[in-house]
């Protein structure tokens, strides 16, 4: 039988038909962060980042690992299983705040225990905030192994970007050396150490090349040039423009140690986030970047599109002894193996540090609802001298005279539940003594060991200040990018030789300081860093230089761990908490 419908009714049934669906769009697009299930394995491979056949930390059998892809508002549910055969793992999500679930951050004997051999420990966090981001091994030497890759969060659904631009790319920038991991600790933790030494080789998306150079016909040196056939492990990244377009190029370092540089032949970049907050827009030709720093830059294919062109990736802060890593921007109108016409951009020289001073202080807030301001005043000012010791004989990074070693519970567990044995119940000092002379080697090399923590009053305002000397050997004093866990910073200053409480703080931008989670102090200078402290946990904060932070080269904030929830029992099945554990269960 055929159904009858007037034309008036079915006027009718079309308008209740679309109000129910827009009505339905909006309740959609208001709830419509989702929960991404992922599954992961960790594993060794072998793999050839640079042409020389290595084992690498990889992913579900991936170089680096697969890149996360959300939208602001999602929750990320990772189950990790570590297929390590021998030795255990954790992952930090660098630069994602875990509001709420400190036990997620992924920081072995501080926010949980490593996951032990054929174990699953499932990560369930929010990102909260759209910017480029990436994640990490944080436990050992797993981030110089290999253990890494890209976390991009995107605005929410239906909202819009305030930047524009036609396409984007991610490049995640590491350092590989062909000395595993576990011998570079070895080597570190030494007596007499033995240095890592600079890298073999720079890294754009896992992909470098060692035994030969993309640019060799460029250079009057004797390098072998490359025979790349395509589909090798270590073939350049490629980045594939249309003409007279706005990409967003995100850009990420999850180095081990280098400081680098980019830049694109013949094309300028317009800053416009670091660290996941944007910045005020201003345009270069190359930009600094440290290891745990993350950027995004718009640059426009306005140059002739019959050429391609390169991306280099110089060192910076350190004497380069590791070439640049390379990369190209393709142009439709070329074939892609047409190398460009003129050699790869070279970068400001490595100890040419005005010009790293003069980037790094055009970095400036851009003042609104995404990036508060912060408050016209602190509670507590900590100012953390970083000097280079000798303890026992072993060479060791202090700060105010203590180098960190990580007790073997995690510090959220033991201080949620008072296990005091669990680490040093002395605090760590907030002050050094004033009249060390930052300038010269320290007359007294010696230092202790620590596990102290530093109590930080919940919701107050913290001032950090870093305060940079002259290392063991005279005249040496080196970059140091520090990474808070936990939080965003302002980036208050920076300044010249000793911080002086009277002078400085007078000065400090309080008008339009950038938000940040990573921030670097240079040779022989201060730089001043302010936070609230609204987000109960226990966060690390540390030179992002991993042999650094083996070395001791960090601290721990501790802020109303009272008020953290329920800690996943798997987060703490180790140490003194994996004993309450114990207890607990055979009185049940
Ligand atoms: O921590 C370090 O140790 C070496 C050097 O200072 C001693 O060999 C170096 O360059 C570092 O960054």
């Amino acid at each position: 039988m055929a159904l009858l419908v007037n034309p008036w009714s079915m006027k009718v049934i079309k308008v209740i038909l679309l109000s129910y669906i827009i009505s339905n769009l909006f309740v959609q697009s208001a709830n419509s962060a989702k929960t991404r299930h992922l599954k992961w394995k960790v594993e060794y491979l072998h793999w050839s980042p640079d042409g020389v056949e290595s084992v690498v930390m990889g992913i579900n059998g991936q170089f680096p690992g697969p890149t996360i892809r959300a939208r602001a508002g999602d929750t990320i549910n990772i189950e990790l299983t570590n297929k390590l055969p021998t030795e255990g793992v954790v992952i930090h999500w660098h630069g994602i705040r875990q509001i709420g679930t400190p036990w997620a951050d992924g920081t072995a004997s501080i926010s949980q225990c490593a996951i032990n051999p054929g174990e699953t420990f499932v990560y369930n966090f929010k990102v909260d905030k759209a910017g480029t981001y990436f994640y990490h091994g944080h436990y050992g030497m797993q981030r110089s192994a290999g253990l890494y890759g890209s976390l991009i969060v995107d605005v929410a659904e239906g909202e819009r970007e305030i930047i524009h631009y036609n396409g984007a790319f991610d490049i995640l920038l590491t350092d590989w050396w062909h000395k595993a991991s576990h011998e570079q600790e070895v080597d570190l933790s030494s007596n007499p150490m033995r240095w890592i030494g600079e890298p073999q080789t720079l890294l754009i998306n896992g992909r470098g090349q060692f035994n030969c150079s993309l640019a060799a016909q460029y250079s009057n040196s004797t390098e072998n040039p490359c025979t790349l056939r395509g589909g090798e492990q270590y073939a350049p990244e490629i980045l594939h423009v249309l003409p007279n377009k706005t990409y967003r190029l995100r850009i990420a370092s999850s180095t081990a140690l280098a400081s680098l540089n980019l830049a694109i032949g013949n094309h300028k970049m317009v800053v416009v986030e670091a660290d996941g907050n944007y910045v005020q827009p201003f345009t270069v030709d190359n930009l600094d970047i440290y290891s745990g720093e993350s950027y995004s830059v718009l640059f426009t294919t306005n140059q002739d599109p019959s050429k391609n062109y390169w991306i280099s990736v110089n060192v910076r802060g350190r004497k380069p002894q590791t070439p640049p890593a390379l990369a190209l921007l393709h142009y439709p109108n070329t074939h892609i193996s047409t190398l460009p016409t003129s050699a790869p951009p070279v970068a400001p020289r490595w100890d040419d540090y005005d010009v790293s001073k003069s980037f790094t202080k055009k970095l400036l807030g851009l003042v609104g609802p995404t990036n508060p301001q912060p408050p016209p005043t602190s509670d507590r000012r900590i100012i953390l001298l970083n000097t280079q010791n000798f303890i026992d004989g072993y060479t060791r990074w202090s700060i105010n005279n203590v180098s960190l070693v990580l007790p073997s519970t995690p510090y959220l567990g033991a201080i949620k539940y008072g296990l005091n044995g669990a680490f040093d119940q002395n605090p760590p000092p907030d002050r050094y003594n004033y009249t060390y002379d930052v300038t010269v080697p320290a007359a007294n090399q010696n230092s202790a060991y620590g596990s102290g923590v530093y109590n930080l009053t919940f919701g107050t305002t913290v001032d950090v200040v870093l305060q940079n000397a002259n290392a063991i050997k005279a005249n040496v004093s080196e970059i140091h990018p520090w990474h808070l866990h936990g939080h965003d910073f302002w980036v208050l200053g920076y300044g010249e030789g000793k911080f002086d409480e009277e002078t400085d703080v007078a000065k400090f931008n309080l008008r339009d300081p950038p938000l940040k989670n990573t921030a670097v102090v240079y040779p022989f200078g201060w730089t001043a860093l302010r936070f609230v402290t609204d987000n109960p946990g226990v966060w690390a904060f540390h030179c992002h230089i991993e042999p650094h932070l083996h070395m001791g080269m960090g601290v721990i904030f501790a802020e109303g761990v009272d008020r953290v929830g329920r800690i996943p029992v798997e987060a703490m099945a180790c140490g003194l908490t994996g004993k309450m554990l114990m207890n607990s269960n055979v009185r049940h």
